[in-house]
């Protein structure tokens, strides 16, 4: 079972791209363009599979908000900011 992660330790591994709204955090990112932006959820898609771990992904032209929770335990856990850190890479290699 994935421990859930009390506010302030959540807090604690937010960094400078996501924000916490209850049990959810969230980034937001303005691409290049749309398919730039398509481009970056397909490349998170691949490691939101094999994490088997999978962010709601919200689509508005060429801006991105990821939004991270584990869903099977109610709240956050260190498999949020596991694939938040890999959306933040996949982002900062563009
Ligand atoms: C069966 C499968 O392993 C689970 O449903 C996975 C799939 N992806 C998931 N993604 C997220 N964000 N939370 C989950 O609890 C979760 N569970």
């Amino acid at each position: 079972m994935t421990e859930i992660l009390s506010d302030s330790e959540a807090d604690e591994r937010l960094g400078t791209h996501w924000t916490r709204s209850g049990a959810v955090i969230s980034r937001e990112a303005e691409l290049a363009s749309f398919m730039q932006a398509i481009e970056v959820v397909d490349r998170v898609a691949v490691l939101a599979e094999a994490a088997d771990h999978h962010p709601d992904i919200d689509i508005r032209w060429r801006t991105l908000t990821f939004r991270l929770s584990t869903h099977s335990a109610g709240g956050l856990t260190a498999k949020d900011f596991d694939l938040a850190q890999q959306i933040d890479e996949v982002l900062a290699a563009l």
